[in-house]
């Protein structure tokens, strides 16, 4: 079927037509970038500046395509994959194509309140317009809204703060030495004796390079036999999965997973039925009893896998960036440690000359900021996950935030 081209000649369905007849021996001319450049130069606006070379050695990118269209703006530039406009739709695909383009045109490029996500901004998928029309926009709006925020006209929701408004009145859920007050209560009320709990650092003695040690416990007894069991069972009903660190960010203002070669562990984490789980329950409520914080500032507990030879390299668990999100940063860690290790496995912290062996059913806690600031890093607390050398380790991290996680995560706005 024939598309049509609009009267500003953004579209050139005539030399698509070219682009893609047959060839002389019969076989279909393909739809692609000849040049690894196309998609740069079509950045530059060159589809329109230099239309001669550009639709035929690029076509795929400039939308010149038989069958697709490559909306522009205003100076040529474009904002995403070409679409596709064949089959019953379109005539419908044509005129969303230029209702979207009417859009970035006249909205996106000149309101000032699109000015984070100006760039970010495309059509990430060539059936974004065919989708729109058929409804997508409004019955798969999770996906839609980020992959095809041009043809859903949704360019405002890549805007994170947009998204996911900051609660400034969120109140924090340590102040200035309620730090020092936790680490305190643990290791000398009555009640946490059952836990068995020891210090191997703490303020005011020296250790390491430090005058002034930050605090780092242990809990010799914190979880059972069996609930280690059911834990690890559980990450393996879940699926134990290469594990990632936090990437860059990205164009919706969420941030990629990174893989990183010091990490080599494998991880599930324990959401849907692994936290409805009683014995997950259990151990989510005794974590609430220890640190005293109310669980849904707690990330899911990330159910940790390491083989022979697996490790994580030095590290902070702070995350810079959580600073300025409803969940605040990560305020303590409790290490859980589900099974004995043959050999291997400790947990380290160089700076503090401090190792702690893999110990079934024990608890490490350190935290990740300061007592007197704790929104604010405590580089003292660097740690790594040495090799395993014989056997396999299990354990668990619970990250404790400033407030709450698991709101925001349902919301998809970590
Ligand atoms: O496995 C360990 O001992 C520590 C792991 C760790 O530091 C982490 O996952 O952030
Ligand atoms: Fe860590």
């Amino acid at each position: 079927e024939e598309a049509t081209c609009t009267a500003d000649g953004d579209c050139s369905v005539e030399e698509e037509a070219a682009s893609t007849s047959n060839n002389a021996s019969g076989a279909k001319v393909v739809c692609e970038n000849k040049h690894d450049q196309c998609e740069f130069w079509a950045g530059l606006g060159e589809c329109e500046k230099n239309p001669g070379y550009m639709h035929s050695n690029c076509a795929k990118i400039c939308g010149t395509c038989a069958g697709y269209r490559q909306p522009t703006l205003a100076d040529g530039k474009t904002f995403g994959v070409s679409q596709q406009v064949t089959g019953s739709k379109a005539d419908e695909i044509q005129k969303l194509i230029d209702d979207t383009q009417k859009y970035m045109r006249e909205e996106v490029s000149v309101d000032d309140k699109f000015k984070e996500v100006r760039d970010g901004c495309q059509n990430r998928n060539e059936l974004c317009a065919f989708w729109a029309v058929i409804g997508e926009c409004e019955a798969n709006p999770k996906f839609m809204e980020m992959e095809c925020a041009p043809s859903c006209k949704t360019c405002i929701k890549l805007d994170f703060d947009f998204r996911c408004p900051f609660d400034k009145d969120a109140p924090s859920t340590w102040k200035p030495g309620d730090l020092n007050k936790m680490f305190e209560r643990i290791t000398t009320d009555q009640y946490y004796q059952q836990f068995e709990p020891k210090i191997l650092s703490q303020p005011g003695q020296p250790i390491g390079k430090f005058k002034d040690g930050p605090w780092v416990i242990t809990l010799d007894n914190l979880l059972s036999e069996q609930e280690c069991e059911k834990l690890i069972e559980l990450g393996g009903v879940r699926g134990y999965e290469q594990s990632y660190d936090v990437g860059k960010k990205k164009y919706d203002g969420t941030y990629d997973k990174h893989l990183n070669q010091d990490r080599t562990s494998t991880n599930a984490w324990c959401v849907d039925e692994c936290y409805n789980d009683t014995v997950t329950q259990d151990v989510v409520h005794r974590l609430e009893n220890v640190t005293g914080i109310d669980d849904t500032n707690s990330e899911y507990l990330q159910l940790l896998r390491y083989e022979v030879g697996q490790k994580y390299g030095q590290h902070h668990d702070y995350i810079d960036y959580q600073k300025n999100r409803q969940c605040g940063v990560r305020i303590i860690t409790v290490f859980l440690y589900l099974n004995d290790v043959e050999a291997g496995g400790g947990t380290d912290f160089p700076l503090l000359g401090l190792t702690v062996m893999p110990k079934r059913g024990s608890a490490l806690i350190w935290p990740s900021v300061m007592d007197a600031n704790p929104d604010y890093k405590d580089h003292r607390t660097e740690h790594q996950a040495l090799p395993v050398e014989a056997g396999t380790k299990y354990g668990a991290n619970a990250w404790v935030h400033q407030r709450s996680f698991k709101d925001p995560y349902a919301k998809g706005c970590i």
